[in-house]
């Protein structure tokens, strides 16, 4: 497979959610996994996310996107990241409206000067959708649970698909939850097929939330955009809270607005471009 060295990359963020821009439209090339863990090490260039842009298959879209994790695994969505790229790409074009496609679909975005706002597309709640292992009756309380069996620290999280899985766990009390403990056994829980992104979540109010994430192959993260998308719509779901609330995460806020016009879920957040620079042989632990 060919290498990523010599490409230029864009470090950018979503309230700390470290996303790297590899625009590669110019010379489109899958980005090797193994490239993407020795990018991710700590002591190079630590990232959550790559956000991987190719031609568009079709007109009126900028760009086609591929997620790639820290640990080189794939995602289906990535909110933070889109943001970054709407305005990586706002900078370069200087037009506000920008559409990607994902492998989960459309991507609709838009800048302004209140922040960027992602329609992230519609919910799926069918237990073939997250994908769970098997068949479950009711997506809202799955019967799983983490710590000791006779006082769970985390038990029944409401599961969704907004093009990644999530599973999150309501709670009383967010801060008093180790998600570094539980987390990586609960990604890889059986009924997670292709593992999940666990959020553990605490309603504030009916229009607030509290919420910090172990993404699947990045782990704890400041902020998760698809999270905090699938923990709202769970919340409403469940008549936690209503469909337009503010997720607080590590790294600040998002705004989220379950549309009840056609289900589709808008991020509203900002976004934040660091640095540029060229891969190396080096970064991408390829000997030269
Ligand atoms: N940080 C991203 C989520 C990445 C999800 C990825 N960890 C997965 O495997 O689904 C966000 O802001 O939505």
């Amino acid at each position: 497979m060919a290498s990523l060295a010599d490409r230029p990359f864009v470090k950018m963020n979503g309230l700390g959610n470290e996303i790297v821009v590899l625009d590669l439209r110019d010379g489109p090339m899958p980005v090797p996994p193994e490239e993407a863990r020795a990018l991710a090490r700590p002591d190079v260039l630590p990232f959550d996310q790559i956000m991987a842009l190719y031609p568009a298959a079709v007109p009126g879209i900028d760009a086609y996107v591929r997620i790639i994790n820290a640990d080189g695994s794939e995602a289906g969505a990535c909110g933070n990241g889109t943001r970054c790229i709407a305005l990586y790409e706002y900078g370069r074009t200087g037009r506000a409206h920008i559409r990607f496609e994902s492998i989960a679909g459309l991507l609709d975005c838009n800048v302004s000067s209140s922040g960027i706002t992602v329609d992230m597309g519609p919910p799926r709640f069918g237990w073939a959708d997250i994908p769970l292992a098997g068949p479950v009756a009711d997506t809202r309380a799955l019967d799983i649970q983490a710590g000791p069996a006779e006082a769970p620290a985390l038990a029944h999280p409401a599961v969704v698909n907004v093009g990644n899985p999530h599973a999150v766990f309501f709670v009383p009390d967010a801060a008093a939850v180790d998600l570094g403990r539980y987390g990586p056994e609960l990604e890889r829980h059986p009924a997670f097929p292709d593992r999940a992104n666990i959020s553990v979540a605490q309603v504030l109010s009916p229009d607030h939330i509290l919420l910090k994430v172990w993404e699947r192959g990045a782990g704890l993260t400041r902020a998760c955009g698809s999270a905090a998308c699938a923990t709202a719509v769970c919340a409403a779901r469940l008549g936690l809270t209503c469909r337009r609330v503010t997720v607080t995460l590590p790294g600040g806020d998002l705004t989220i607005d379950w549309r009840e016009a056609d289900d589709h879920i808008l991020m509203t957040g900002p976004a934040e471009l660091e640095f540029s620079g060229r891969l190396t042989p080096d970064m991408l632990g390829v000997t030269a």
